[in-house]
């Protein structure tokens, strides 16, 4: 299914929670909504959804007007499954039956799985590893089963587009990364349109065809999880998503001058336009090394903390400070004076550059 929001605002009162939204969801796509709490996410995945309508501008499926302001059609007449945060269970009702609701009260059910419905509870289980508990309720579930079910339920009836409100944040940091790989594979069974809520980059990074980075409102940036992470347009998508140090300095082409010192020049080939225009270099944590050579921004370090194959260290650099990532075969101490530099090859080089300078 294709969804287009065309000029959608959504406000409550006087509070706009969505200013000017503009976005094409394509066929089969999959599109992480990322941003942090409070910053419209939900709001949009309930216009989606059909729970709310716009104030003004308008949502359109598979080329129909569903929604605007005088109008909107109600979720149970949109061809869209959903999932949340919370799982969603019924508690009297078993995983079967549970997989079966859908099935029997889908508006869209297609007339292949009419017929065959024990047949598609028992196809969706095995697809989400649960066919040996189908018998089970609720309360005799762990959390991770209980969103394999809340998932179950939403593809069963093959929708044509799936929305997911934050559907790991309640699971463990391990069940969270096999439940990603799974909804990967969901995605690629289904081939149904997927949008997908989240506040945690990784998430968004792994997963999505396309990242909508929201703040206060309003989208900052669309793009490929690449383009978001490496060539982010504004300073909230950097630090937001690639929790990047915005280092003030002076731009001469693609050459950047860190705090205007004329001695240290950093290659920005890769760096927007739109932050260049604002005197700033993105620089990730694990971008940036430190050394006790004199040829970088000198700083000092105010915090250190070790985390099994890198070392995280805080260090004051011109009353500011910067996050670097670096790999635990130098350890430097709280206190120690330091000097930050760019790692040559992480910009603009080719593979066989990278090479030569990583090994010379
Ligand atoms: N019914 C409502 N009435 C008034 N304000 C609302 C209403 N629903 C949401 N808001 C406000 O709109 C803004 C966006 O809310 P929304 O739930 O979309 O944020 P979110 O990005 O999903 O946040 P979170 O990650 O915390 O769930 C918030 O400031 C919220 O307080």
């Amino acid at each position: 299914m294709t969804t287009q929001i065309k000029n959608v605002n959504k406000n409550y009162g006087s509070f706009n929670a969505l200013r000017q939204i503009n976005l094409d969801i394509k066929e089969g796509e999959f599109v992480a909504i990322l941003g942090p709490s409070g910053c419209g996410k939900t709001t949009l995945l309930r216009l989606l959804a059909g729970f709310d309508s716009p104030s003004s501008g308008d949502v359109w499926m598979n080329h129909k007007l569903i929604a605007n302001s005088t109008f909107f059609l109600p979720p149970e007449k949109r061809n869209i499954g959903m999932v949340f945060q919370s799982f969603a269970l019924w508690p009297h009702m078993n995983v079967r039956d549970h997989i079966r609701f859908p099935l029997k009260h889908h508006q869209f059910l297609s007339e292949e799985l009419k017929p065959s419905i024990d047949h598609r509870v028992d196809e969706v289980l095995k697809m989400v590893d649960m066919h040996h508990l189908g018998e089970r309720m609720p309360s005799e579930l762990s959390g991770g089963q209980k969103q394999r079910v809340a998932l179950a339920r939403a593809i069963a009836p093959k929708p044509a587009l799936l929305l997911m409100d934050e559907p790991l944040s309640s699971l463990d940091a391990e069940l969270r990364m096999g439940m990603r790989k799974e909804i990967q594979q969901l995605h690629q069974v289904t081939k149904a349109s997927i949008v997908y809520v989240t506040h945690d980059q990784s998430e968004a990074l792994a997963m999505a065809d396309k990242i909508v980075v929201m703040n206060k409102g309003k989208i900052e940036q669309v793009g490929t999880p690449k383009e978001i992470y490496s060539s982010p347009t504004t300073s909230f998508v950097a630090s937001f998503v690639g929790k990047a140090n915005l280092i003030k300095g002076k731009w001469e082409g693609t050459a950047f001058y860190p705090f205007h010192q004329p001695s240290i020049k950093w290659d920005g080939t890769a760096v927007t336009s739109e932050l260049r225009a604002k005197n700033l270099f993105p620089a990730r944590p694990e971008q940036l090394e430190l050394s006790l050579s004199d040829d970088g921004v000198k700083g000092i370090i105010t915090n250190v903390q070790y985390q099994g194959k890198e070392i995280h260290y805080t260090i004051m650099v011109e009353g500011e400070q910067w996050v670097v990532h670096q790999d635990i075969f130098a350890e430097f101490s709280i206190g120690e004076e330091v000097y930050v530099h760019l790692k040559e090859w992480t910009y603009g080089k080719r593979m066989d550059e990278r090479k030569e300078l990583h090994f010379a």
